[in-house]
């Protein structure tokens, strides 16, 4: 039975689980979601999602929602397609496990919020929260500190190759680097390096063409 990806392809968490798809070569059908109508706090979706966001994910019988834990089992249930994108060696898991929590706990609150204030509520016509920026470009500035050291070790956040660590950040990364926060980015050339790397993926650009179909 086909794959299914409910929510709207501009969704940063729905984008997270496209891109595995993609980087896996993979079939599915993306269907929409209307969050404007509220359809993702209602019936059917809520069935497939009781916390009513997006996105929710088919495999079969599978239902699966949490866009992080998705791309797990599309990475671990798909290994043998497309592109490898966990490490083959328990050490090597643990330390990309680790980048996986580290963007989930912390790169995405910050990243999120800069977005929210900077990006998305002029676009909705409110105005900017200077305060809730600056503190949070504070904070994006000591967490990419971290992984610029991190990067001048590795080419990639869990070693030497690619892995759902780096992959998770992409989303975040695409928003970011539209916005005056890219210039934190820019100034930490191992990250700068990083970042092109991620979003130069032809799973990457596949994802955004979705967006302008
Ligand atoms: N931790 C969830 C977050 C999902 C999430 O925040 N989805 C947003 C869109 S990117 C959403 O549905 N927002 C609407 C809402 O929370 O009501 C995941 O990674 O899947």
């Amino acid at each position: 039975m086909a794959i299914k990806v409910h929510g709207p392809i501009m969704s940063p968490a729905v984008m997270r689980v496209v891109a595995a798809l993609k980087e896996k070569n993979l079939e599915f059908e993306l269907v929409p979601v209307n969050m404007q109508n509220g359809d993702h706090k209602k019936e059917p979706f809520i069935t497939l999602n009781p916390f009513g966001q997006v996105p929710a994910f088919e495999d079969g019988d599978l239902k699966l929602f949490e866009s992080r834990a998705i791309t797990q089992y599309i990475a671990h249930t798909y290994a043998d397609k497309g592109n490898q994108l966990l490490p083959n060696d328990p050490k090597k898991m643990a330390i990309m496990s680790v980048w996986m929590e580290v963007e989930a706990q912390k790169f995405d609150p910050v990243g999120s919020k800069l977005a929210y204030e900077i990006a998305i509520k002029p676009m909705m016509g409110k105005v900017t929260d200077d305060a809730v920026v600056a503190e949070n470009e504070e904070k994006m500035g000591k967490l990419l500190d971290v992984y610029e050291a991190r990067l001048k070790e590795s080419k990639y956040l869990g070693g030497d190759s690619f892995t759902l660590a780096d992959l998770h950040h992409a989303p975040g990364l695409h928003y970011l680097s539209g916005t005056k926060v890219k210039s934190l980015f820019d100034a930490r050339p191992h990250v700068t390096a990083w970042c092109a790397d991620v979003l130069a993926r032809p799973a990457w650009s596949k994802t955004l063409e979705l967006n302008k179909q």
